[in-house]
This record gives structure tokens, sequence and C-alpha cells, in this order.
């Protein structure tokens, strides 16, 4: 059997080969004469799995080490009968807590606690109920978005748009990208989306950069319609808009679902979707984990203050990723290929913290 796998995908190497012939592209490496005789192909959202692509190949299986499956022309693949599959919820909680991080690091520049502030989560999936999760830890009270959701399972517990807009002190997206349909969310953050809002919200994206109107996003900070913006996903990756680079608070290259844990989750997803169809084994799966932090203690004994932001920012300091795309945005996708996958909460145990503390940190999901 034969894999043609992205080369950046993280903690692969060496782990299908007992099993498969595994050949390793760049993205720009992926063409029809590369990939023609290939069974299996293991790709990242950058890897544009078109008709031009796959027509004529051999492949029979996709899979993708992400969430997002905008980047596969599904509706081909389902005609050409080629299997496609994504790994829901890998990177989930990454994005979450790189919203809360992003969230915290406006806030202690504003000087305005999140406690008491009303969140609007826009897409409440895999995503957006993490985040949900931490955001009511911190304090903070949030109304859910979700159509598709609310037409299945009754709108309790749901709100519209408008409300969102009127209501929300800061409003984040997290739903898919699609063009079309009556859920279609190309573009949900319009002028229209905008001109509603009342609060001078923070604005988060780190769906899909087409998820906003980019023109109309910048209309908004200029004219003050929204306040702060944090923008993770871009129109027109890697060619981001630089005015809105210099117009947003967090910048950062569409890393927010890089934890190493997400990065290990997807890439063990895309080896057991190759074990189902294809009816192998893949006894090195085990090691498919994420490294050990470094230092993976976080002692508080001499941390006099933001004792919870600190043990946040050891985890992932927005700030630091965000400095590195304003000096060189050309570098964009060479950021994104050459991250320090940063680990979860999960992998740091906290020290000296009060039973206060302790209760929030728990919750937040540090040891
Ligand atoms: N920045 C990053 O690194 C990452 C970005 N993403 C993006 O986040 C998206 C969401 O991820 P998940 O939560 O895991 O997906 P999911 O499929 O679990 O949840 C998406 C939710 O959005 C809802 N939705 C669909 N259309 C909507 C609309 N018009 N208005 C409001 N809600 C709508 C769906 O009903 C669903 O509940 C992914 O599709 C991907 O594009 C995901 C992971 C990492
Ligand atoms: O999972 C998703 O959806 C994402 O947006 C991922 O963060 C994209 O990661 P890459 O495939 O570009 O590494």
């Amino acid at each position: 059997m034969k894999i043609v796998a992205d080369n950046t995908v993280p903690y692969l190497k060496g782990v299908a080969e007992p099993i498969a012939d595994v050949k390793y592209l760049n993205s720009n490496e992926f063409t029809p004469s590369t990939i023609h005789d290939a069974d299996a192909l293991i790709v990242r959202s950058i890897d544009k799995c078109t008709r031009e692509l796959l027509e004529g190949s051999r492949v029979r299986l996709i899979t993708t080490a992400t969430i997002g499956f905008d980047h596969i022309d599904i509706k081909y693949c389902d005609e050409a009968g080629i299997t496609w599959k994504n790994a829901p919820g890998c990177n989930a909680v990454s994005v979450a807590q790189y919203v809360l991080s992003s969230l915290i690091t406006i806030g202690l520049r504003r000087n305005e606690p999140l406690e008491g502030k009303t969140i609007g989560i826009v897409g409440v999936g895999h995503v957006g109920k993490e985040l949900e999760k931490l955001c009511a830890s911190y304090g903070m009270h949030v109304l859910r978005n979700d159509p598709p959701r609310a037409e299945k399972e009754g709108e309790a517990g749901f709100v519209s748009l408008d409300t969102i807009a009127e209501e929300a002190d800061i409003i984040s997206f997290h739903t898919p990208l699609t063009k079309e349909g009556r859920f279609a969310t190309r573009h949900l953050a319009s002028e229209a989306f905008f001109n509603q809002t009342r609060k001078k919200p923070w604005f988060v994206n780190a769906s899909r950069g087409a998820v906003h109107d980019t023109p109309a996003l910048m209309n908004a900070l200029k004219s003050g319609k929204i306040s702060e913006a944090v923008i993770d996903c871009w129109e027109n990756e890697p060619a981001i808009d630089r005015e809105l680079i210099s117009l947003a608070t967090i910048a950062t290259p569409h890393i927010a679902g890089f934890s190493a844990d997400g990065k290990a989750n997807g890439t063990r997803t895309c080896l057991e979707n190759i074990e189902r169809f294809f009816g192998l084994k893949i006894e090195k799966m085990k090691e498919v984990v994420p490294p050990v932090p470094a230092d993976p203690v976080i002692d508080l004994d001499n941390v006099t203050e933001h004792r919870i932001e600190h043990a946040i920012f050891r985890s992932f300091d927005p700030l630091a990723v965000d400095k590195a795309l304003r000096e060189t945005p050309d570098k964009f996708e060479w950021f994104r290929s050459n991250y320090n996958h940063p680990r979860e909460f999960t992998a740091y145990t906290i020290k000296n913290a009060t039973a206060e503390e302790r209760s929030l940190f728990d919750k937040l999901g540090f040891k």
C-alpha cells in the first residue's frame, strides 16, 4: 500500500512505514503526478484536495489531520468514490485555550476582569463547547448561537446572532466555513452584523478567515463598532491583509489549534482511519504522543499577582506569536510549518495554589 503524506504533519514519520510505502511531500509538491499511485493521502488544511489533483488517481482515502475540511472537494470525492475523513475534535481544547489566553491578555491590558463579562459563542460544536466550559469556569456569562443545533435540539439554550451582536461584550466565532445552504457561514461577520453591535465587543475569529468580511471587520474596528480583534484565521491565507494585522489586538498565523496535544490527536486519527479503511494494524501508533514539556511544574510560590494567568501563559502566550507575525507577516506559512507546539494545560502541574485557585485550576484542566 502507498500513502502520500504532507511532510509537516507532526509525529507521523516512521509510524506507518512498517505497513506501507510512505512518501512525504511539501504542500506545493501535491500534484496529479506525485499522488497518482497513492492509495491514501494524509493531508493538512493547506493541501487542496481538488478534482484537478485527484482525477485519474488511485486514491481511495483522504484523511486530514484537521477538524475543518473546507480544503477537500467533498462533492467531487463523493462522486469519485473517494472516502474522506477529518479529525473531529482533535484540537478543540487547543483552540479554546488559545481564545481564553487571548481574552486574558486583552483583559489584563485594559485592566478589565473577564469575570462578569458576556461572551457570545457562534458555533457551539467541539470547539465552542470547550470554550464555553473555560469561560464559565472563569465566571463569564455565555450566550450560545448555533442555528443548525437549535433546529435539531430545540431553541432552548440558544440565541440569535442578532442577540449576540446586541448583548455580548465578546464575540467568538467557531463555525465551519460553508459557502452554500441555509446556514452558510461565509461572511457571517458582515457589515450588517458589525452595525448591530451595541457594546463595542471584542471580536475573535479562530475558525476560518472567510467567516468574516475583511473590509467590514476593518471598518468596524476603525469606527469603534468593535473595540478589540483577535485574528487567528484570515481571508486569503497566507497572503493576509497587512492593514488588518495593524488593526488587530492579537494577530496569529492560524495556530489556535496547534497544541502538541491537538497535533498528536490529529495524526493518530489519520492513522486510525487508515487502519479501519484498509483493515490494517499500525503497531507503532502508541508512539504518536506529544512530548512532555521542558518544565512541567508551575510553582506559584513566588508569584505575587495574576497567578492563574501566569500559569495559563506558561502553557501558551499569544503575544510571542503575535510579535513574530507582525515582524514578518510574509513568513505566515513558515511559522505554521516550523511552530513550537505548546502543550495544553493538562500537561502542567501546579504547586502552591490556594484552595480557591485550585478549584479554578481543576476546572481549567491543570493538574
Ligand atoms: N484556528 C484553528 O487552528 C482551528 C480552526 N478550526 C475551525 O473551527 C471550526 C469549528 O470546529 P469544531 O467546533 O470542531 O466543529 P464542529 O463541527 O464540532 O462544530 C461547528 C458548529 O458550528 C455550527 N454551525 C454551522 N453553521 C453555523 C452557523 N451558520 N451559525 C452558527 N453555528 C453554525 C454547527 O452546527 C456546529 O455545532 C472548524 O470547522 C474549523 O474551520 C478548528 C480547529 C482549529
Ligand atoms: O483543524 C483545523 O481545522 C485547523 O484549522 C488546523 O489548525 C489546521 O492545521 P493545519 O492543517 O494547517 O496544520
